[in-house]
Parts: structure tokens; sequence; C-alpha cells
């Protein structure tokens, strides 16, 4: 059963969330944790996640403790880490791809605070539900429309229903229906747009994968660089499993197809390989269950709040998975909107909460998405003026995560409360 939250009967208004990820169901643990009212809008019929991994660094590890313990705790039992000879902070080991060794040399090893730490998606989401009553969760409710009445918003959905909320915080994704309300539809950064890159995603068991591979390059965290694409493999499942991630570069740079994800043509991606060292070419032979998916990103928005409606998570800053950071970001945003929040007690008051939360939040969610689009021209060696040349990729990967990981969010939490206060005090 989900914890009791005490919500502080001073707060005069309402929230809704719309989307239940794991932006959307951090965001409503933490404004429960803090007392504030709110409700969420799921479009499926129940929390769902998708059997993939999701690595998260230490940033979203210190994001989950401020936000909730309880989230931290959660994470922590589904967490896996490297699984052969490792201490517990070792991140990535990365690989020429497609030279000519079998297993692609070795030539950085790279380490952080928490090292790799990643998740069944669909087991962490298990864990965030676990948190949030029932009664605050509305499913099937697909939002199509917005209406800012000035001191309320109408949420329209697809059954034909509707709700009234003093404000509203979109978590709903890359397609994010409120980014269109916050922005616009016709603002030039109001849909997202395709990267040039697709990634090949499936699951091995991990004794299979131990079995042609080798302990090393199966249990530990692997990243085989090569031109044109690259492809990493980490645990998750507490071992279990091998998640393989293989990206490309789609040569026309188009993506007309309307679905951003497809069955995989499995002929397609060993030719999108050829040439690869032998341990990639095991890898890609036994994934399971595999599917293709598009890469878009966010162009940036010129602002995430508009009066009552904010957007946060992939709704305000979709980003490629290259810094494997999308969702740290949306944890972020979920801990700066709850400890924000904590201080408003008058629906009049959410605008400039929101004001705060964009002056903080956009900056550094907007530089992710810039990075993690360079990190993939670096991986695919393609980045201007470093391509191929083995010394420089190596230097810019030695240090391009250290600004994502060694962030200071306290100070970020408090940014954003003194932004917000000042602006009171002024009226
Ligand atoms: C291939 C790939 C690999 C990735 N790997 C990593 C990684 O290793 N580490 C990392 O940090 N990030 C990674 N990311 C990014 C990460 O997946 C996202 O940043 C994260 O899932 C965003 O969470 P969210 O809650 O904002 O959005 P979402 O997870 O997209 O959730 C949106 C929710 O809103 C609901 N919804 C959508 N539209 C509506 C509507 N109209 N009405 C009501 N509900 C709606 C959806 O059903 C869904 O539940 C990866 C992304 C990709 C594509």
């Amino acid at each position: 059963m989900a914890p009791h939250y005490e919500v502080n009967a001073d707060r005069k208004y309402s929230i809704a969330v719309v989307g239940g990820g794991i932006g959307g169901l951090c965001t409503v643990i933490g404004l429960l944790h803090q007392g504030v009212p709110v409700e969420v809008y799921e479009a499926a019929p129940s929390f769902a996640e998708i059997g993939a991994g999701v690595s998260l660094g230490p940033n979203a590890s210190r994001a989950m403790k401020m936000i909730d313990p309880a989230i931290h705790e959660g994470f922590e039992k589904c967490a896996t880490n490297n699984g052969f000879d490792a201490s517990k902070n070792f991140w990535f080991s990365f690989r020429k791809g497609d030279d000519s060794s079998e297993f692609g040399t070795k030539f950085l090893d790279l380490w952080c605070e928490t090292g790799q730490s990643s998740v069944h998606r669909a087991r962490f989401l298990d864990e965030l539900v676990a948190l949030v009553p029932d009664h605050v969760a509305h499913f099937g409710k697909r939002l199509e429309e917005v209406e800012d009445k000035g001191d309320h918003i109408v949420l329209h959905f697809a059954d034909g229903t509707t709700a009234k909320h003093s404000a509203l915080i979109g978590c709903d994704g890359i397609k994010s229906k409120v980014r269109l309300a916050v922005l616009g539809p016709d603002h030039p950064a109001a849909h997202a747009v395709f990267t040039e890159k697709y990634a090949y995603r499936g699951l091995i068991p991990m004794d299979d994968a131990a079995a042609l591979l080798g302990d090393e390059l199966a249990r530990n965290s692997q990243m085989y660089l090569g031109h044109g694409g690259h492809i990493l493999t980490f645990p998750i499942e507490h071992g279990k499993t091998m998640n393989v991630v293989a990206f490309s570069t789609k040569s026309d740079g188009k993506w007309e197809d309307s679905e951003w994800v497809k069955p995989l043509n499995r002929d397609e991606m060993y030719s999108d390989f050829e040439g690869w060292v032998p341990a990639t070419k095991k890898i890609l032979s036994l994934m399971q269950k595999p599917d293709i998916w598009a890469l878009f990103n966010h162009l940036p928005a010129p602002t995430y709040h508009k009066n009552r409606i904010c957007i946060l998570g992939d709704a305000a800053h979709a980003s490629t998975p290259h810094n494997g950071a999308g969702a740290g970001q949306a944890i972020e945003d979920a801990l700066i909107m709850s400890r924000v929040m904590a201080h408003v007690y008058s629906a009049a008051d959410i605008p400039r909460a929101f004001a705060a939360f964009d002056k903080v939040r956009r900056p550094r969610s907007q530089r992710q998405v810039k990075v993690a689009n360079e990190s993939g021209w670096l991986y695919d060696l393609q980045a201007p003026g470093i391509g191929d040349d083995w010394d420089k990729v190596e230097q810019t990967l030695a240090t391009k995560q250290q600004w994502i990981w060694e962030h200071d969010l306290e100070a970020d939490v408090k940014e954003a409360v003194r932004i917000y206060q000042e602006e009171s005090a002024r009226l």
C-alpha cells in the first residue's frame, strides 16, 4: 500500500499532472511529499513502461534522495551495477568497434560516483507506482486539449470527459500536447525533430551472452565505437539480462515514417554493422525481441511555462540517449518543481513558482539535449574536428559527463526558492 501523505489544508489549489512516466510519477511523489494537492492523468490503462534498461547517473541518484528517500530506496531495489570484477564505481569501458581485433581494442575505462547504475524500466516504474496512492491516479485519460481560463485550467480528454484544476504540469513525453499549449502548435520548437540517428534495442539472457563473449564483456558495461555507429551493452535485472542498444546513422538524414518505433529487420541491422569486430556480431545475433527506434529531440523552447501551465521531463527537453541522462533530467525537474511548490499556498502564486522552475531548470536541461546530440556524433566518429582521431575522442570522453554528474542540486533548489520568494516579495 502507498504511504499516507498529509495534504496541507492551507493550500487552496489543486495541481493536475498529465503523464505518469518517470518524470510524472517523481513529480507526483515529490508534490505529495511536500503536502501539495495533486492528481495524475495517464493515457494508458495503467502506469506502464517498456521492457528495456535505463541508466541513471549520480545526479539522478541524489535527486531521488532529495525528492523522497523512498524513491531512491525503490531504485536501489532494482538497480544493477557492473557484475564482473567491478568496484561499484565503474561506468563504461570504451572499445574500438570496427578495428581488426576480436573484441574491439579497449582504449578507456570511465568511472563515476555511483558507477553504472541501471534498471529495467518497468521494474523501476513499479517501485514508483507503489508510492502513489490509488485515489490520485486516473487512467485511460488521453489529454487532447487544454483550456487556460486565466484563474483555472480545463483539461479535455479523448474519452469526452473534462477535469478542472488550478494549474497543469505536463509530463506527457516527447509528443507532448501540453508543450503545444505552452509554445503554440506552430512554434518552430513545438514538435521534436529527427536527429539523423536511430537505435536497435533488445535484451539478451546474461548466461547466453557470457557463454559467447566471456564474463568481462558480458557482465560489465561496454561501448563499442565505430564509423557511423556505436553499440552499448550493460547489465540489468541484477545481472540476469544484458541490455543492448546499437546506434546507427541515417544517411539521408530523414525519418519519413509516422511510427518512431518499429519491429526490426535483422538483415538491415547486420548490414549497418558490416565489418565490425566479431564480438559485436555475436551481440547483435543474440538480441531478443529487438526493435528499432528513430531518435528525435527538441529544439530549445524559449520557455517551459505559460501562466498556470508548465512542462517538464521529455515534454520540455526530449533528448537523444547518448549521455544516459534524459530520465535523470526529468528527475531533477521533479525535485525543483516539488521544492518550489512547497512554498506556494495560493493558486495565484503558481505562475511565479513555474517561472522560478523555468529559470533554474531550462539552461541545464537544454544544455543536456545539445551535448547528448554532440555525444552521438562523437561516439560514431563523426564529430566535427574530432572524427576518428582516437586521442581526441578519448580526451573528450574522459571529461564530457562531469558537469552532468557533479552538479550541486541543493544550490539549484535554493536558487529556485530564492527567485520565487523575491518575485513574491516584489508584489
Ligand atoms: C533509446 C532510448 C534510450 C534511453 N536511455 C536512457 C538512459 O539510459 N538514461 C536516461 O536517463 N534516459 C534515457 N533515455 C531518455 C528517457 O527515456 C526519457 O528522458 C524519460 O523516459 C522521460 O520521462 P518522461 O516521464 O518525461 O516521459 P515519458 O517516459 O515519455 O512518459 C510520458 C508519459 O505520458 C503519457 N502520455 C503521453 N501523452 C499523453 C497524453 N496526451 N495524455 C495523457 N498521458 C500521456 C505516456 O503514456 C507516458 O506514461 C532514453 C531514451 C531513448 C529513446
